[in-house]
């Protein structure tokens, strides 16, 4: 079986691709970095480290193509896919879009049997989103991409921290991992990806993983920033930024028991079980990793504004510990962050709070605005 996956960063490489190779996949890595590509046609396998126990896994059976200077080579290979994957950032996915279209218009038009496109970002409705930038280059019949084109959302949880190692290919990962698939919109069969939990609805899984995981990982990198810290570990460490997570997170998941009849105990272990996660002595991850794209997780629909806006909404309390990490990443900075730049140019400019109606998609009057803009006034 053949898996084409476009991105082989951190995720790609130490989360998808071993899982893919587990369930005995050949994958081609669709990618933009030369080194990476070059690396992986030489030696067409690499390494995954599990922090902790130090158990290496070698993944076999894997090549690169350039996405940009290899467009021919892309083509063919989604032509004889048997899946695809991506783990590219959401801002990538309409990068994406035109190179995939044409491989699966290619594959509709030699009547190949139908295929499933996994989109594995830290978004909702990932998938799906995928699925309309790749419509906008589709000019085939439209009911015949409908009924041979699937593509299922899906939440994927592994911490993978940017590498600092010798080999470019090896790439060190928590051993926890959960990749939960939507069935609704399969095409054909379920892809026989081993480590897959395939659900009749994600949304409470979607909402589960970004709303507590990306949320209490958000308010320990903006958190961390402001108190001067510079990994997840340190910051987490701090008496004063651990208890400010747990706080949101709590903020966070009062909305996920309510919403979704979650057991409360479950959800609380759940949630002491990431800060653990978190704790992690044997992973290195940056606070800049973690709070990168700050525009995007202030975004009105990922993991700060939804779940604060929620609470407002089912709890009838400004949320208090998420309104302080929303002002928090107002106030981040880093220079090698194109979108923390922009943000920080905005915040000079126009002021914070005309920076996160903007952002955020707020208006004048909205509590929550009035909440973060009284927890800014106390941090400046
Ligand atoms: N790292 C994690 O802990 C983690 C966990 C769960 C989900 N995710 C999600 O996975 C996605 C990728 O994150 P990551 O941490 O692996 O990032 P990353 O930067 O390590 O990997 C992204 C890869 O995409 C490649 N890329 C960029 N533009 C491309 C293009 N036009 N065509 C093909 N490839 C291109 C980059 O060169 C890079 O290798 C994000 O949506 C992230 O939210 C990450
Ligand atoms: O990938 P982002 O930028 O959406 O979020 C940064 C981290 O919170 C994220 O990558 C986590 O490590 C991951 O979601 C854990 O499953």
């Amino acid at each position: 079986m053949l898996a084409v996956h476009f991105g082989a960063g951190n995720i790609g490489r130490g989360f998808i691709g071993e899982l893919l190779y587990a369930s005995n996949y050949e994958t081609i890595f669709v990618d933009v970095n030369e080194t990476l590509i070059d690396q992986l046609n030489q030696r067409q396998s690499y390494t995954v480290e599990l922090a902790g126990s130090g158990e290496k896994i070698d993944v076999h059976n894997v090549s690169g193509l350039n996405s940009i200077s290899q467009k021919d080579a892309v083509v063919d290979a989604i032509v004889n896919a048997d899946i695809i994957t991506t783990a590219v950032g959401p801002h990538i996915l309409s990068a994406i879009s035109e190179i995939i279209a044409q491989g699966l218009e290619k594959r509709l038009e030699q009547g190949k049997s139908p295929i499933n496109i996994i989109a594995c970002e830290n978004m909702i409705g990932g998938s799906e989103q995928l699925k309309a930038h790749i419509l906008d280059h589709i000019n085939y019949q439209k009911d015949t991409f409908e009924k041979n084109v699937g593509f299922p959302n899906a939440a994927v949880d592994r911490i993978v921290p940017d590498q600092n190692n010798d080999d470019p290919l090896t790439v060190k990962v928590e051993p926890y991992y959960e990749w939960v698939v939507e069935t609704s919109d399969i095409k054909g069969e379920k892809p026989p990806v081993q480590g897959i939990k395939y659900v009749d609805d994600l949304t409470p899984f979607i909402e589960r993983k970004l709303f507590t995981v990306n949320t209490g990982h958000a308010g320990a990198a903006y958190l961390g920033r402001y108190y001067g810290h510079q990994t997840i570990k340190q910051a987490m460490d701090d008496p004063t930024i651990v208890g400010k997570v747990r706080a949101a997170l709590h903020e966070s998941g009062s909305v996920l028991i309510e919403k979704y009849n979650f057991s409360k105990e479950e959800h609380h272990e759940y949630i002491e079980k990431i800060i653990e996660r978190f704790l992690n002595p044997d992973l290195s991850d940056e606070v800049t990793r973690v709070g990168r794209a700050p525009k995007r997780k202030l975004g009105s629909n990922d993991r700060l504004i939804r779940p604060a806006l929620e609470y407002i909404e089912w709890v009838g309390k400004d949320p208090e510990n998420l309104s302080e990490i929303i002002a928090a990443a107002l106030l981040y900075k880093d220079d090698n962050d194109d979108e923390a730049s922009s943000l920080h140019q905005s915040v000079k400019e126009k002021g914070a709070i005309e920076t996160l109606k903007e952002v955020a998609e707020l208006e004048d009057d909205s509590r929550l605005v009035k909440a973060v803009e009284t927890r800014l006034n106390e941090m400046k």
